[in-house]
């Protein structure tokens, strides 16, 4: 827990925020008062003002989202490694999900909800309990049912009583929330990557929090990621231990540790500047993102190393310890990206030095919704790659209108 400081301004103070100076400013205009700060951090207030200044902001919010994470993780696996073809369900919109989609969903909407017991609780998460509620479901639900308590007595803990199917749909329908830049959201994608979940490849648990439409945390649970570098530029690493687990916190940088416990490690993006020994990251799945738009732009970047495609926000990972220097995603027509593929993402690579952004250089702005409405895609890199690559970016994006 963080200590807290209570200042009562009156006049021009200085004080010091751990954590976004931008949204404590935004705090304390709502309250009414007008206050004019300046980059020294010290603030004028026009009406006396009593302010709480923890050091520590969002302290419990991260430790509950890390175990939330790495539970749903332990859950995941374990359906991974026998996943029968009855686990795995087509939605209404023929993606698929699984038993475990929902079970970390489960799970971690229930952790979060138990964990910080005096918070409003808002999740905007990816799946629903439409299907599960139907008469063919009821097996599904039953399994996934068995799943979350099975992963809940796993963690040895007394303290939850076994959950019911109706506690399990609940808890997955606690994710309805429709998000918004007002108040604090928790953001989910419990599988992200299931299509490479199911062939055994890269997913997962992607996990963030909002506050007022900007990500102050996020936890990246990567269960299949070698702890070892990936990039294609890399030495092939004696060992093969995999499971990462990225955490960051606005201010505060970005963390790596095994999945199975570990100390942890401060990562940072790759500090490569010649666009032609860097390498790039982009989905597995053509269907997601185009892979002849960004081998163009790696042409007219001239990176000589070949794509890594890997499933899921392990991509984001991998970039924020610098396996690679870019991950470029250009959906193809029509597609709307959704906020719970790319918040825990963002934060994690931001503050590992990196930038995530759409194809026009705008920041991504998660305050509207379920949706993120970007320009073209998305790209993230480092600071020293952005110019030149934005550069590229654009001359791809006109090449291919011009020969439509
Ligand atoms: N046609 C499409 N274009 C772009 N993204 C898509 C897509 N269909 C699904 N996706 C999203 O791509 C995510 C996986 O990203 P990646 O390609 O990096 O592995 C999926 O997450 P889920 O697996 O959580 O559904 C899904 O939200
Ligand atoms: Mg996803
Ligand atoms: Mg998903
Ligand atoms: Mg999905």
């Amino acid at each position: 827990m963080g200590t807290q400081t209570t200042l009562w301004c009156r006049a021009r103070t200085t004080i010091s925020v751990g954590g976004d100076w931008k949204l404590f400013e935004s705090r304390i205009r709502k309250k009414g008062t007008t206050v004019s700060t300046s980059r020294s951090r010290s603030c004028f207030c026009s009406s006396p003002l009593t302010l709480i200044v923890s050091s520590m902001p969002y302290e419990k919010e991260f430790a509950a989202a890390k175990k939330a994470a790495t539970l749903a993780a332990r859950l995941c696996k374990k359906v991974q490694k026998a996943l029968l073809q009855s686990d795995v369900h087509s939605k209404s919109d023929k993606s698929p999900v699984t038993v475990a989609d929902y079970g970390s969903q489960a799970l971690v909407s229930f952790i979060l909800e138990r964990e910080l017991p005096s918070e409003p609780f808002s999740l905007v998460a990816e799946e629903d309990s439409g299907d599960l509620r139907k008469e063919s479901g009821q097996d599904t639900l039953k399994r996934i049912t068995e799943l979350v308590n099975d992963t809940l007595a796993s963690e040895g803990s007394n303290s939850f009583s076994t959950l019911t199917t109706d506690d399990v749909l609940a808890a997955i329908d606690g994710g309805k929330s429709e998000g918004g830049s007002v108040g604090r959201h928790w953001v989910l994608d419990p599988i992200d990557g299931t299509k490479g979940f199911v062939r055994g490849d890269q997913y997962a648990i992607a996990l963030a929090l909002l506050d007022e439409g900007k990500v102050v945390l996020g936890v990246l649970a990567c269960p299949n990621l070698p702890l070892a570098s990936i990039g294609s530029n890399q030495q092939l690493s004696s060992s093969n231990e995999v499971g990462c687990l990225f955490f960051a916190k606005v201010g505060d940088g970005t963390y790596m540790q095994a999945l199975g416990g570990s100390t942890q490690t401060r990562v940072h993006v790759c500090d490569i500047d010649n666009p032609e020994e860097a390498s790039f990251f982009e989905s597995f799945e053509a269907a997601h993102s185009s892979h002849d738009l960004s081998s163009s732009i790696a042409e007219k970047l001239g990176v000589k190393a070949p794509p890594v495609r890997i499933d899921s926000q392990a991509k984001y990972g991998a970039l924020s310890r610098g396996d690679g220097a870019i991950y470029l995603r250009f959906p193809h027509k029509g597609y709307r990206e959704k906020i719970w593929d790319h918040a825990a993402g963002s934060i994690v690579v931001t503050e590992a030095g990196g930038i995530a952004m759409d194809a026009a250089g705008n920041p991504l702005d998660f305050s509207k919704g379920k949706f993120l409405d970007v320009v073209s895609g998305i790209i993230v890199t480092n600071q020293k790659l952005k110019a030149s690559l934005l550069r590229a970016v654009k001359e791809a994006l006109n090449e291919k209108v011009s020969s439509l």
